[in-house]
């Protein structure tokens, strides 16, 4: 069964209102990292949260077409058990942390599940061992900066130990050393079998992907190997050259 499988998605935010994702079909199989790229306004966040169901769950306006995640049809599985199945971290990490300490916020996830205590505890020095912020631990995540709450936000969706995960625009964010480190974090979670999507504007970023989805005004310009990335005359066409 493949990981995700985009079928002929189209979406507005309002009904009748210009449509943001036009007829996307793709296949994401697992273990796969896939790079989504596109200029800004080419609609690659609301394709993230279509992955995760929070369109059309959480929003209204105009969905079309189908995605499945793991077989599930995002439109008819709830978003508590879609969250299961696939983790995303947002472009922008302030709309997903909301408990004062690093701690409480990366055992939000499984406290919500009811796991046993002893479950809980093991989950978050997992991934806070995992992740390397150790020494945040106890932090108030207000006090962060715009990297490390990117590292929380990434830690609390590994919790419930998500087999996709989506990156929005998360790796260009962070300075050089991080970068590198969640970079290996990437490819051990792709050795382990997890899928990755990395959304990013930034090509530099996505130097890991096995495969990279081009994305236009809503549209699906191409999607080849990651040696399109070093296609000069194609990225320039699609306004992506750096
Ligand atoms: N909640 C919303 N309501 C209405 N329009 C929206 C909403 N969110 C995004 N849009 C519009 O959808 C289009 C695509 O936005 P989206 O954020 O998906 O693109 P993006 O490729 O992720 O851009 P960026 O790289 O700047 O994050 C933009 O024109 C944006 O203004």
């Amino acid at each position: 069964m493949s990981a995700v499988v985009v079928n002929n998605l189209s979406y507005c935010y309002q009904k009748g209102g210009k449509h943001i994702l036009k007829d996307l079909n793709f296949t994401v199989e697992q273990g796969q990292i896939v790079a989504v790229l596109g200029l800004s306004g080419s609609g690659k966040s609301t394709l993230c949260l279509c992955l995760g169901g929070i369109i059309p769950h959480y929003f209204g306006g105009e969905m079309t077409g189908q995605v499945l995640i793991n077989g599930q049809d995002t439109a008819k599985c709830k978003i508590a058990r879609l969250a299961l199945e696939v983790g995303i971290v947002f472009q922008d990490a302030d709309t997903q942390l909301f408990s004062p300490i690093v701690e409480d916020e990366i055992a939000f996830a499984p406290e919500n599940l009811c796991l046993p205590p002893e479950q809980i505890r093991y989950r978050v020095d997992a991934v806070i061992d995992m992740v390397g912020i150790n020494h945040l631990r106890y932090e108030n995540t207000n006090n962060l900066s715009g990297g490390q709450k990117h590292l929380v936000a990434m830690a609390s969706v590994l919790t419930l130990d998500p087999s996709i995960l989506v990156l929005d625009e998360v790796l260009a964010q962070l300075d050089a050393a991080v970068k590198e480190n969640v970079i290996e974090i990437l490819l051990e979670l792709c050795r382990q079998g997890k899928t990755i999507i990395i959304v990013e504007h930034d090509l530099e970023a996505v130097t890991i992907a096995d495969r990279v989805l081009l994305l236009e005004d809503g549209m699906l310009v191409n999607d080849g190997p990651a040696s399109i990335l070093q296609d000069k005359e194609l990225l320039a066409r699609h306004k992506l050259l750096i």
